[in-house]
């Protein structure tokens, strides 16, 4: 048994998202996202599922917040709707909207946790993404007056801001892959998108200075760490477009003012460009206060001319995955947070890391030891991680409880918390009793 014993001022927390949790689809003046309509296109999630009713956090929040209370986090990060605040996109503020979000942060706050929050995890007002999304600049500025509402509606209550989360999934995942809504697949609007959600980064965070607004903010980009098959220099090159499209692709341009110059390159072999205008650069590289990162697993990468856009194809190595199939393996994360350093020792969340375990009840209780496995592993390396010196501020575990996992539905199950979908009834898990511990102790006790 080890001991790792974390810093006094460590952030605990849980993170969710407004689609995945909240359902009240049609109230509470509401207006339609891009999931809404993703959702319901036969074949896109499985079972058809859709989060009309989810979680039904928008009518059980104040239970949601027993839970967190009793798990004993200081931190909460959750998602704002967009299609809550304004159903049209760039239209009427719906003030019913902001009241239910002014309610659920009082009660945050009262409860003695600090909210996180993030301005976009993926629920884009339908009216915008039919007028182009991300790929026009009125989605853009619709984006910029969205933000704007929520600092001056917020401001001293919510002191943690991310202006998107993983751009990655908005930008390639939704647009090149298609797994994702609004489910194009072209690389030239993938492109796009990824250069819309930069500029509408950036002037979010120039208005989020202009106004004064209290806090820090951030984005919280996804990780895909990767290692070479072999060392021959086409399996590194495979590994480091894979790595530099979920990273360099957008910290570059936020802190260095330019993408990465070989994955431009790269992409006008493909015959795609970067649709940069004049000032774009210096309006994306405004200073940010922190990074969120999302890390889930890691891959053994190799070079291979018909896997996809980047050439770059994942080895299976037999490694133990969680239920969604992807491998376990905690080391990733200590490689990619030194790779993260070539940024400077910014202040770095890890504002999601869990596994998808589909234990269900059992006698009353779910034994999710593979779980608590996992966690165990992560936050060794997040503990060697702090050790070496870098700036690792907090940690919060996707999920709170079982969610809407986009394209797979209600299947795959993150939660400490389980959701019995038909009655809504939640039941902490064994590895949320071992969460609570950790925190409480703040120090991780390994079992071996
Ligand atoms: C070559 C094919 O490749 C397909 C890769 O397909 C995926 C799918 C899904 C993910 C994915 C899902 N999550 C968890 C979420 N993060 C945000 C929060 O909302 C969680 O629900 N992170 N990454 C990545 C890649």
């Amino acid at each position: 048994m080890t001991i790792f014993q974390f810093p006094q001022d460590f952030r605990w927390g849980t993170a969710t998202a407004s689609y995945q949790i909240e359902g009240a689809a049609q109230e509470g003046g509401r207006g339609v996202s891009i999931w809404d309509t993703f959702a319901r296109t036969p074949g896109k999630v499985f079972n058809g599922d859709n989060g009309d009713v989810a979680c039904d956090s928008y009518h059980r929040y104040e239970e949601d917040i027993e839970l967190m209370k009793k798990l004993g986090i200081n931190t909460y990060r959750f998602s704002i709707a967009w299609p809550r605040i304004i159903p049209d996109g760039d239209g009427e503020i719906n003030r019913e909207g902001l009241d239910f979000y002014h309610r659920f942060v009082d009660k945050l706050l009262e409860a003695g946790i600090e909210p996180f929050c993030t301005l976009y995890h993926w629920d884009l007002p339908q009216v915008l993404e039919d007028d182009g999304g991300w790929g026009n600049r009125r989605t853009v500025d619709a984006f910029v007056k969205y933000a704007e509402v929520i600092f001056k509606e917020f401001t001293g209550k919510i002191k943690f801001w991310l202006t998107f989360n993983e751009p990655w999934c908005i930008a390639f995942l939704s647009n090149l892959l298609g797994i994702h809504a609004p489910g194009n697949k072209d690389l030239q609007t993938s492109l796009n998108v990824a250069h819309g959600l930069l500029v509408a980064h950036g002037k979010a965070v120039q208005s989020f200075r202009r106004l004064g607004t209290t806090g820090q903010i951030g984005i919280a980009p996804n990780v895909c760490w990767a290692e070479p098959y072999s060392k021959s220099p086409e399996d590194q090159a495979a590994c480091d477009r894979s790595i530099a499209l979920n990273t360099d692709w957008f910290l570059d341009p936020i802190y260095k003012g330019s993408y990465p110059q070989f994955m431009v390159d790269w992409f006008a072999q493909a015959g795609a460009t970067v649709p940069i205008q004049e000032g774009d650069m210096e309006i994306i590289s405004q200073p940010i206060d922190l990074l969120g990162i999302n890390y889930y697993t890691m891959g053994i990468n190799r070079f291979n001319p018909e896997a996809g856009v980047l050439q770059s194809e994942e080895v299976d190595m037999g490694l133990t995955k969680t239920d969604i199939g992807w491998p376990i393996e905690s080391r990733g994360l200590y490689e990619f947070m030194h790779y993260l350093q070539k940024y400077g020792n910014v202040d770095v969340y890890i504002t999601e890391n869990g596994a998808c375990i589909n234990d269900d009840l059992e006698n009353g209780k779910i034994n999710d030891d593979r779980r608590i496995s996992y966690y165990e592993q992560h936050l060794a390396q997040i503990h060697r991680i702090i050790n070496d010196g870098i700036n690792l501020k907090g940690y919060m575990a996707w999920s709170l409880m079982d969610n809407f996992e986009w394209a797979e539905g209600y299947r795959m199950r993150f939660g400490l918390v389980h959701v019995d979908y038909r009655s809504l009834v939640r039941t902490p898990k064994e590895s949320y009793y071992w969460y609570q511990n950790v925190i409480k102790n703040n120090w991780l006790e390994t079992r071996n």
